[in-house]
């Protein structure tokens, strides 16, 4: 077993998650290489509806893997429904998954493109009690992924990034009060969509993705806040926060649909 906890590192990284989490080689992992010309359209795909309340924003955490923003979920004031899912999933929190450089980071590929960057906004299905049990569900989560594209500066992105100075360093955490997430959306909300899996341990395979076809933009200067943060905690050697991303997963026969012609 490993020595210490997961991580993105040599000995602790993606190729060595299977020895203490085995479902890492199971049947629906994520994330996956999207071919575009492979996913069929499905008509009887719904329109996504994003219900988020700003007034949920509770907090902002350096989680030694990532950062994330939480969110108040024990109401349905922000909420996922439609799209490939039926119920209402609630919003908990959104994070992101980068790159050492510009070239690589995102988790979803596609057709063999990376992106430096992409946002995970994670949401459980109401039918269970808490996110916890959801997560232990085949239908438990949905997760909006949406790529960050290089490009103009994204004021919106900005707001959260200039919270980072608060959270270098793993474990910190600092209050993160109004902000709207669907503020991080692109304008259409055409998307991809199958069946996978967290991409972190404990890799459940509880998440019907749906990966948003258009990106967001950002910039270099707000990439390099986003490499600014570290893995390690206060008073352990530095370790940049970066290439916080597991490499595409094979498709085990999944099919990939996607909501629009
Ligand atoms: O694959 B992802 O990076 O994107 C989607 C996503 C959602 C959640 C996580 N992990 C979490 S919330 N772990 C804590 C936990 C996990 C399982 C049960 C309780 C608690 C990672 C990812
Ligand atoms: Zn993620």
């Amino acid at each position: 077993i490993m020595s210490h906890g997961w991580g993105y590192g040599p000995s602790d990284g993606p190729v060595n998650w299977c020895k203490d989490f085995p479902i890492a080689n199971g049947p629906r992992q994520s994330p996956i290489n999207i071919i575009s010309g492979q996913a069929s359209y499905d008509s009887a795909l719904k329109p996504l509806k994003l219900n988020y309340d700003p007034s949920n924003s509770t907090d902002i955490l350096n989680s030694g893997h990532s950062f994330q923003v939480g969110f108040v979920d024990d109401t349905d004031s922000s909420t996922l429904t439609g799209g490939p899912i039926t119920g209402t999933y609630r919003l908990k929190q959104f994070h992101f998954h980068w790159g050492a450089s510009d070239y690589r980071g995102s988790e979803h590929t596609v057709n063999g493109i990376k992106f430096p960057c992409e946002l995970h906004l994670v949401h459980w299905n109401t039918k269970y009690l808490s996110f916890g049990e959801a997560a232990s569900h085949p239908d438990g989560l949905a997760v909006v992924g949406v790529f960050l594209k290089l490009g103009a500066a994204n004021p919106r992105l900005q707001k959260v990034l200039d919270a980072l100075e608060a959270i270098k360093s793993k474990g910190k955490q600092t209050t993160f009060s109004n902000f709207d997430a669907k503020t991080l959306l692109p304008d259409s909300l055409d998307y991809w969509t199958y069946n996978g899996s967290l991409t972190t341990p404990p890799l459940l395979e509880s998440v019907t993705w749906i990966v948003l076809k258009e990106s967001i933009s950002v910039s270099l200067t707000q990439m390099g806040k986003f490499r600014s943060l570290k893995f390690s905690g206060d008073g352990e050697a530095h370790c940049c926060m970066q290439d916080n991303y597991r490499p595409t997963q094979p498709l085990k026969g999944r099919k990939v649909r996607r909501s629009f012609k």
